[in-house]
């Protein structure tokens, strides 16, 4: 258990995964956490269910947190930092998850705090997610420590320089999206080739998930296990081809790349 207080302003599908991540490990006590969340209904919902403090504004959180992070939405982000402006001193250290939003834009608007950057993703609602972060100018060794054992209780931590930010939201930002169509779309085809639907969603996740795990603990390369299932003239091997021919790498490809350029939009405030 540490020592610090933890604020959180936007108590959605990420401030809340990543609260309940914090609890869970006990890294800090809920009575230690401070939300402010505009949905009143939500934010009594999460202080009830969690027992974490409820903040009516982002001045009287900075007051009492030294360590705060933002996830509301990037178009959210400078009208808050604007409130947060004139609160914060060289005592604050402010974690953003916001997509695209750089460190550059968030460090002007706060001039005395030390800011990190980080992207995390929604596998962080049970343990599972993977984040990656990026210091800015003023943030120290400790704060990387802070950020590092924050998210590490949501998951697994990598460290970048921010020009692969993007990128890193293309790939495991926006990446589980992108495994849920997939499933979907496989738990259809089942249905379609007759399966009920619980026994086709069954075996569709656990294939995903088993399929995962064996790369993973395997440390093979995902061709040598593809090779592993596809049987000369077999099935499989009937299925990678429409694969190939309806170019799926290509598409998945240009999948992340539309959405590491979003990203870059975003962070060049265009709507
Ligand atoms: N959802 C995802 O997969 C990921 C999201 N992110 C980033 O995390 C941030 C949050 O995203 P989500 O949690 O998905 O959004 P969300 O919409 O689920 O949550 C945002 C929360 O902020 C609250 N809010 C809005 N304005 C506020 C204000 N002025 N003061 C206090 N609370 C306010 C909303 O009521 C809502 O509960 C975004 O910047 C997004 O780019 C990063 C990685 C993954
Ligand atoms: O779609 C988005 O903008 C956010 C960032 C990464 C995942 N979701």
């Amino acid at each position: 258990m540490v020592m610090f207080k933890l604020g959180v302003i936007g108590g959605g599908a990420m401030g809340a995964a990543l609260i309940g991540g914090v609890i869970r490990n006990g890294l800090i006590s809920a009575d230690k956490i401070g939300l402010v969340e505009v949905d009143q209904p939500r934010g009594q919902a999460l202080q009830s269910n969690l027992g974490i403090q409820l903040f009516s504004s982002v001045a009287s959180m900075a007051a009492e947190c030294q360590t705060i992070i933002l996830a509301i939405k990037p178009i959210q982000l400078f009208a808050i930092l604007t409130e947060l402006g004139t609160q914060l001193c060289e005592k604050h250290l402010v974690i953003s998850i916001a997509a695209g939003v750089p460190l550059a834009a968030m460090e002007n608007s706060l001039p005395q705090a030390r800011i990190v950057r980080v992207m995390p993703n929604t596998p962080a609602r049970i343990g599972k997610g993977v984040s990656a972060y990026c210091l800015g100018q003023r943030a120290s060794g400790t704060d990387a420590e802070k950020v590092e054992a924050i998210f590490g209780c949501v998951g697994k931590v990598l460290r970048v320089s921010e020009d692969k930010l993007d990128a890193v939201t293309a790939v495991s930002g926006s990446g589980p999206a992108y495994v849920y169509y997939f499933i979907d779309a496989l738990i259809n085809a089942g249905v379609y080739l007759g399966l009920p639907r619980k026994d086709a969603a069954v075996l569709a996740t656990e294939t995903v998930l088993g399929a995962a795990e064996l790369l993973k603990n395997s440390g093979e390369h995902p061709r040598q296990l593809m090779n592993e299932v596809t049987s000369p003239g077999g099935t499989t091997a009937a299925a990678l081809f429409e694969f190939e021919k309806a170019g799926f790498a290509g598409l998945v490809m240009q999948a992340a790349i539309a959405a590491a350029e979003r990203s870059r939009e975003i962070g060049k405030g265009i709507r």
